[in-house]
């Protein structure tokens, strides 16, 4: 059986008086490709955070790539674990262009100093972009992209260290029809390369989820009320739960579609 990448027993996260999580058990292996599910602020950023070794649970055990947290230095298992997020994108320095956005992934850091970087590292920078249609962009200063191009170039990011997991957090959020369908599609050819990182991704919307997504958690009001393999998760009963109103599923050619069911007369 293969090694487990995330092992999460009974987390709870507490803010300010507000439960954010709630007694979450979650294991996911090596080679899996799982997507977190669920409405506004039913906690899903808060467990990739977890999941990303940046935020201490307030109860429960949490081990990533086999560390335990609160016993390891996440200084050094950071760099292990790739990150596309809103929450990184805007921490990017004014100038930076998407060459050096992706170099820095090396030392899992934002905004080039003085690292020296060899032609290894830039032929690695620029097939990762090739690769997810960013080419052209290569010179652009990262603040002057669209929010389909800032999208792959932080993919491209995440991906550079060669991470052992790769977490994105609404990787096609705020995209046209056209972006959406090119990342789900980009995703899925990822999803289906053996050599590729352990995947787990967060979406409002299941038609987001790319073909060849393994694993789905559903997540509501910060308890994790079903989880498992995806055709076993998404079902009308339990999106019905999630979302708290009717809705049926279906999949097409590997892809969910999921709407409002009508009334009974
Ligand atoms: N520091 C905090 N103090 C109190 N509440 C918080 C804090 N941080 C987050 N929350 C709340 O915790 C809940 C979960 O937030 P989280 O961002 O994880 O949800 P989400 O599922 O990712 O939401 P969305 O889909 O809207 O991005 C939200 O109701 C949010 O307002």
């Amino acid at each position: 059986m293969a090694g487990e990448v995330l092992q999460l027993s009974g987390v709870g996260v507490r803010r300010e008086g507000a439960t954010l999580l709630r007694d979450v058990t979650w294991t996911v292996n090596e080679d899996e490709r799982w997507v977190i599910v669920g409405p506004n602020g039913a906690g899903k950023t808060t467990l990739l955070q977890i999941a990303a070794a940046m935020l201490h649970p307030t109860e429960g055990s949490v081990e990533i790539l086999e560390e335990e947290i609160g016993r390891t230095d996440v200084f050094e298992l950071r760099p292990r674990i790739g990150l596309a997020s809103t929450a990184v994108a805007e921490k990017v320095p004014a100038g930076e262009t998407v060459i050096d956005l992706v170099l820095t992934a090396s030392y899992a850091i934002l905004g080039r100093w003085q690292e020296e970087y060899d032609s290894t590292d830039l032929a690695r920078a620029v097939e990762l972009l090739d690769a997810l249609g960013c080419a052209d962009l290569i010179r652009r200063t990262f603040s002057t992209l669209s929010e389909g191009e800032r999208k792959r170039v932080q993919i491209a990011r995440a991906l550079m260290p060669d991470p052992e997991l790769l977490l994105l957090d609404e990787p096609a959020a705020g995209l046209d029809l056209g972006g959406r369908e090119d990342l789900v599609t980009r995703l899925a050819r990822l999803a289906d390369d053996p050599s590729a990182p352990t995947m787990v991704m967060v979406t409002h919307h299941v038609e987001e989820v790319p073909d060849g997504f393994t694993h789905a958690l559903l997540l509501r009001k910060g308890e994790a009320i079903a989880q498992g393999k995806v055709d076993e998760v998404f079902t009308e009963e339990h999106l019905t739960r999630c979302f708290g109103l009717p809705l049926s599923i279906e999949r097409q050619n590997g892809r969910w579609y999921a709407r409002a069911r009508a009334p009974r007369p």
